[in-house]
């Protein structure tokens, strides 16, 4: 298992970013309006929230931003996925070169199996795909407890993304250090151009974060009544009692979430319907937020994959 852990940046990595044409201007790179992308899979039900009902409880819907597909099943929610993402890398590969993609362990990994199959194995640039992962628990690498050995096993192992591109945790040091290790990664990347800045709060803009949501609404590792939810200034930082093992994780902000420019929050089956019935549902207060209610996108697209299995306990009207 091979891949760049994070703690430097290579000449040959900038000069490839140049070559594939990104640019490296001096100062903070700035976001360029999305065109509209094709709406995924036409066997899925697809949702526009209605703002009144979920701005309260839900920031990211606050200016109409998030979108809801609703999959007859895990197998049409995958497919759905896999055409999703393959689209967003389509468009990112060709307006800049580069693909910047933020993984979370869990259930997600399995979610995006399709990619690795046909026709998205062949037809996806991978060679234009840099990957990430919203948090990390502190463990070696060829741990079970990894998120990078487990996308590793389920996907990175099978397509060509290079291996100079996929920004893994430093597994020797500790959280504190790893954190630190992780944001000047980002920060590095930056100059050279491969991510960019949302220049309205100077927190990286990446462009597709495929996440999925703990029974208890976490996301990343950021749970309820956590103080590191109120993080605001760090855009990598550390957790060290985690109540889901284990208890040594780093993880983005919430900043850093805000500001990516779609969000994809992957739920299927009947582990997290409780969170989904609160976050989605249409009762809800706006105290005591889920981390995943939390999520206030600057300027960015939210969008819900769920199976009809995770929505069964919101009624017919909260949709
Ligand atoms: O611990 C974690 O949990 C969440 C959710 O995982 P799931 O197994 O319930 O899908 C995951 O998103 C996060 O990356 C991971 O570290």
């Amino acid at each position: 298992m091979e891949s760049r852990a994070c703690s430097y940046i290579s000449e040959s990595l900038a000069y490839s970013m140049l070559h594939h044409g990104v640019s490296r201007d001096s100062g903070p790179l700035t976001f360029h309006p999305k065109p509209p992308l094709q709406r995924p899979d036409a066997s899925a039900t697809l949702v526009r929230s209605r703002r009144s009902m979920a701005s309260e409880a839900n920031p990211a819907d606050a200016e109409g931003k998030q979108r809801r597909l609703v999959s007859e099943t895990e197998e049409d929610l995958a497919v759905a996925l896999a055409k999703y993402t393959a689209e967003l890398s389509d468009k990112y590969a060709r307006e800049r070169g580069a693909f910047t993609v933020v993984l979370s362990g869990g259930y997600l990994i399995h979610s995006i199996r399709k990619l690795v199959e046909s026709p998205y194995k062949e037809s996806v640039d991978w060679a234009k795909w840099h990957v990430f992962w919203v948090d990390e628990r502190v463990v070696k690498k060829d741990h079970v407890d990894s998120n990078y050995k487990l996308a590793y096993d389920g996907f990175l192992s099978k397509v060509p993304i290079p291996r100079s591109q996929v920004y893994s945790i430093n597994d020797s040091l500790s959280a504190e250090g790893a954190a630190d290790d992780y944001e000047a990664c980002l920060k590095q990347l930056v100059e050279t151009g491969v991510l960019e800045v949302l220049a309205s709060t100077g927190f990286p803009r990446f462009d597709l974060m495929l996440l999925g949501m703990g029974p208890d609404g976490h996301i990343a590792s950021l749970f309820p009544g956590h103080p590191l939810l109120k993080e605001n200034k760090r855009w990598v930082t550390y957790i060290k009692d985690s109540p889901k093992p284990p208890p040594q994780r780093i993880t983005f902000t919430f900043p850093v979430i805000d500001a990516s420019a779609y969000i994809a929050m992957v739920v299927a089956g009947s582990g997290e319907v409780d969170a989904v019935k609160k976050a989605l549902g249409c009762k809800d207060s706006s105290s005591d937020l889920l981390p995943v209610q939390m999520v206030s996108l600057e300027d960015g697209e939210f969008t819900w994959f769920t199976d009809k299995e995770a929505v069964s306990k919101l009624q017919n009207k909260e949709f």
